[in-house]
């Protein structure tokens, strides 16, 4: 499906893999050490939707793109794009799928004009429909300031976003992403979401590759969260950060007050048990955000203690990053729990993890 055929987010599939493993050898001869770069990789985007594949060094996201990019052969499983199986047909995935980091180097002397009219030529494209193709891309792109001086003029921001523009010009039905603002600018960085956030309104689908939190935050529908080769978690940014119980109530108190008293009171709130940090000052871990400040000043006016103030810090991508790969060049030890939290998502985790969020419940 191309991306002018404006699907329905979330209705078709656009990339499903199954049970994707690779294992490398390393060494002369491949005599060195195994590398089991994937171990066992399934997920699914929907159409018109960003997946983001989140990890540090070495989880195994780029061997996973080039999975799907029909780069590398899997040692098991399937990687299926808009029903297509990439493993029978790869030709056929090729022509329907669109890589960045191939095109922006074409050549330094062409205009970022005849760069993509170039590539567009070379997907097959008559020259008229290939510039016109190239002339659309630029406007996309908000590239029109530079489509007629040498690319190689261009600063890092504008060959990212030209680049983008080769991976979309034969209009592919799964556009892939790798580390798309590394080394960018901040100012680079947001101008490259927002055409990201354009392309994927106008109907594109992406799979993309981050170690940075706050992009997956700002551009994916799904994520990915993929350490040592295994997935952790998936879910949305949302479902991540709310099996992250780690909204932290500070209720900050005027005068003293029965310890046990304001006990009682945050107990009854709390996930855990409150944390007296100072004469005044308590904090308890709490899943409801804003509504457990409200309900802690409602319950502490109940049994007569004053409250001066009740803020709720609520938890970031980090926070969950951190919960599931903090531990991650330890023990290199699998994961054992699988949660169902709905919509389809299921959580992966480590046992610290799962003990974690027992001992919260
Ligand atoms: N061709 C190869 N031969 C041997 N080992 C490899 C090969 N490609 C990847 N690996 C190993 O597989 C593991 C996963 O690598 P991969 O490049 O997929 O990670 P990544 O998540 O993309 O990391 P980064 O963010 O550093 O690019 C790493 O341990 C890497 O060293």
């Amino acid at each position: 499906m191309g991306r002018h055929a404006m699907p329905e987010r979330g209705t078709d599939v656009a990339l499903r893999l199954d049970g994707v493993t690779k294992t490398f050898r390393s060494g002369i001869f491949g005599r060195g050490p195994r590398v089991e770069a994937l171990r066992g990789i399934d997920l699914e985007v929907s159409s018109g939707t960003v997946h983001a594949l989140l990890g540090p060094n070495g989880a195994g996201k780029t061997t996973t793109v080039r999975a799907v990019a029909t780069l590398m052969r899997p040692d098991a499983g399937s990687v299926v794009v808009d029903g297509v199986d990439a493993l029978a047909e790869p030709d056929t995935v090729r022509e329907m799928i669109g890589v960045s980091g191939q095109y922006a180097a074409v050549d330094g002397n062409l205009t970022g004009f005849e760069n993509l009219r170039m590539v567009a030529q070379l997907y097959g494209h008559r020259r008229s429909v290939a510039s016109q193709r190239a002339r659309a891309m630029i406007a996309d792109l908000r590239l029109e300031d530079a489509a007629d001086r040498p690319m190689r003029t261009y600063s890092g921001g504008m060959r990212r976003r030209l680049d983008l523009a080769g991976a979309l010009i034969n209009e592919p039905s799964l556009v892939i992403l790798d580390e798309p603002t590394t080394g960018l600018d901040p100012r680079g960085r947001r101008q490259m979401w927002d055409v990201i956030t354009e392309q994927v309104a106008a109907g594109t689908t992406v799979l993309l590759t981050t170690q940075y939190l706050e992009e997956a935050d700002a551009l994916a529908d799904e994520i990915t969260v993929i350490d040592q080769g295994a997935i952790r978690a998936q879910g949305t940014a949302a479902e991540l950060k709310a099996t992250t119980a780690q909204s932290i109530l500070t209720v900050e108190l005027r005068g003293r007050h029965d310890e046990a008293r304001v006990r009682t009171a945050l107990t009854e709130l709390g996930l855990s048990a409150p944390h007296h940090v100072d004469a005044q000052t308590w904090t308890v871990a709490v899943t409801d955000g804003t509504r457990s400040a409200v309900a802690a000043v409602r319950v502490c006016d109940a049994l007569g203690i004053d409250v001066l103030d009740a803020t709720v810090s609520t938890p970031t991508l980090d926070d969950v990053f951190l919960d599931l790969t903090g531990r991650a060049d330890t023990d290199g030890s699998e994961t054992h729990g699988n949660r169902d939290l709905g919509g389809g998502a299921s959580f992966e985790l480590s046992d610290e993890a799962v003990t974690q969020r027992l001992e919260r419940v």
